[in-house]
């Protein structure tokens, strides 16, 4: 018996053993690297936690992938049905770690007041390692270009050098209001055709009055050109680049989860990822490195206008004849022109369905221009302090559709804990703007257009609150990533809104029966930000608009 177990043994020690051998020793390898790996990193949490907080509590994950088959493309609509497990929610994607801020009191607590440590970001090593986009400060982590490029948009662009610009605001305001009475059923196209002066804007530096609209105050600002309509060149140019960036947004790509992998070399993708990789290389070139040299001729023959990159290549021009930080500037220049146009259109479109959809609120808002604006008189920016009612219709566009409603996530560079909670360095993090603008507790009836929630109820004359949060707070991001064209995107929507409120009223169109047509308000992200789907509506002339619309046009040809 005992013979024959031993035998049984030694023969099973063989199969097995053979079995082992019969393993490539790759795999083996790999196996016996991720297994250190794992207990490297456990190792390393203890270390990094020894009071063992907790990750914050969150949805249970798959293997693996975590929670990442469970975020649909609106992501923040999941994010807010997962506010179920808190203000904070722990999440595991492919095993990377996030947080999701579902409420003021984290995202001021966490994403402003530790801003130092809460305003870095992950970079998308498809764009910025193949993509040529490493430039760019919507993917720059917290470092040295990060705090040059934030300090060359306070330089132009903070909220008291802006008001350099507002004549160029207004006047564009005006052109497309003008534009909007001449042919009115064109209105959304005209807001594209906003884009197209963007574009073209890119690279000529002709003077084209009478053309431009709120795009080109974007254009014009960056570049100090105005507009011509009629390069189609410049329009495929930038719709290129919008839709090469939002096509390799769509689909999440191996190096977002292995970034290892982005050390392969950029054949390894495919012939079609790299053709798209490369056109968008190319977009981006003629985005930023053209205008600019066009922009630099100028500022060398002393015939440039005041803008953003002419300022900047006049502020770091050497006495040798060199301009500092050249890269730098085209980059502050070509993501402006992708950050600014797309968001701006968004809240204009939101404000005319608004103004569709609730008529109470647009005369209301009317009235109080009247009162403001004597006879025929144009608004203009010194109106603003005076105007408490638009400017809380502003905050309610804002609110009412976000633009970005889940802004960009940011991401942590150091260990930190909140509320009991461990969050580990390179966590990134979510601020779910989605949920807090439809939180009934602050704004009761979230899915309505209601101007007056901004208003002090206990004022006989309108007056802005105080004691609510303000949207301009929120939709604008946090701490040190905050929308570095804020100021001049709030001036560039309040003038349109006024300029359009003072001339035109704004009403449902009809069907030929007569009967009001509703538009859908179902949005949906298009390129970088939340659009509603195209829509029909009535504009035409007010009975004071009648003037100032002959006003306007004697303004203009000044
Ligand atoms: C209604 C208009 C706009 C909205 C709602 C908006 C919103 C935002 C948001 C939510 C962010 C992310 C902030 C964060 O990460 O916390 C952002 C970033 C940015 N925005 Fe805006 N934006 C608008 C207009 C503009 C304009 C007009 C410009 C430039 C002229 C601009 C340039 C940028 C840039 C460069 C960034 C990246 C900042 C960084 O990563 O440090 N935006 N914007």
């Amino acid at each position: 018996m005992e013979a024959g177990a031993d035998g049984f043994m030694s023969e099973a020690k063989r199969i097995v053993g053979q079995a082992w051998l019969a393993v490539p020793r790759s795999v083996l390898l790999c196996c016996l690297w991720l297994a250190t790996w794992r207990i490297y990193n456990i190792w390393c949490d203890r270390l990094r936690n020894p009071r063992r907080l907790p990750f914050p509590p969150g949805p249970k994950g798959y293997p693996i992938v975590g929670n990442a088959l469970d975020v649909p493309a609106e992501s923040w609509l999941k994010f807010t049905e997962w506010a179920v497990y808190g203000d904070v929610v722990g999440l595991s994607m492919m095993g990377e770690r996030a947080v999701v801020l579902n409420t003021w009191g984290s995202i001021s607590a966490l994403l402003n007041k530790r801003g130092a440590i809460y305003s870095s970001r992950k970079p998308r090593l498809l764009f910025s390692k193949y993509g040529g986009w490493d430039f760019s400060l919507t993917f720059l982590p917290h470092g040295e270009n990060f705090l040059l490029q934030r300090r060359f948009y306070h330089q132009i662009i903070g909220s008291t050098a802006v008001k350099s610009f507002h004549e160029i605001i207004l006047k564009n305001a005006r052109t497309l209001a003008l534009q909007i009475s001449q042919t009115p059923l064109q209105f959304q196209y005209l807001t594209r055709l906003s884009a197209i002066n963007l574009n073209i804007a890119l690279i000529f530096c002709i003077l084209n009055r009478g053309s431009s609209s709120i795009i080109a105050d974007t254009v014009a600002m960056i570049y100090g050109f105005e507009v011509n309509l009629e390069n189609a060149e410049w329009v495929k140019r930038l719709d290129f680049c919008l839709d090469s960036l939002e096509a390799l947004s769509k689909v999440p790509h191996a190096t977002d989860f292995f970034p290892i992998l982005a050390n392969l070399p950029a054949w390894v993708w495919g012939n079609k990822l790299n053709h798209l990789l490369d056109k968008l290389k190319a977009s981006t070139n003629k985005l930023g490195q053209e205008p600019y040299n066009l922009v630099k001729d100028q500022v060398f023959s002393g015939t440039a206008p005041h803008c953003l990159v002419a300022d900047l290549i006049e502020s770091n021009r050497t006495s040798g004849g060199d301009v500092k930080h050249e890269r730098e500037i085209m980059a502050v220049a070509a993501v402006s022109m992708i950050a600014g146009v797309d968001t701006t259109v968004s809240a204009i479109d939101t404000f005319i369905l608004a103004m569709m959809l609730y008529p109470e609120a647009q005369k209301k808002a009317q009235e109080e221009l009247d009162a403001v604006l004597t006879d025929i008189r144009l608004p203009t920016f010194e109106d603003r302090e005076s105007t408490p009612y638009l400017s809380a219709v502003l905050k309610e566009t804002l609110r009412w559709k976000p633009v970005a409603p889940l802004t960009i996530p940011h991401s942590v560079i150091q260990d930190d804990e909140y509320n009991g909670m461990f969050i580990p360095k390179d966590t990134r993090i979510f601020a779910n703007i989605w949920n807090m603008v439809y939180n009934s507790d602050d704004y009761p009836e979230p899915f309505e257009f209601i101007p007056e929630r901004f208003l002090d109820p206990s004022s006989k004359a309108p007056q802005l609150r105080k004691d609510i949060l303000d949207p301009e707070e929120l939709l604008f991001g946090f701490g040190r990533r905050v929308c570095p064209g804020r100021a001049f995107a709030t001036a560039s929507l309040w003038i349109n809104m006024a300029t359009l409120l003072a001339i035109f009223e704004i009403s449902l169109p009809v069907d030929p029966e007569g009967n009001p047509i509703k538009p859908d308000l179902d949005y949906r992200i298009d390129g970088i930000a939340y659009h509603p789907k195209p829509y029909k509506c009535h504009i035409k002339p007010r009975l004071q608009g009648v003037s100032r619309l002959s006003a306007l046009r004697e303004a203009l040809s000044q």
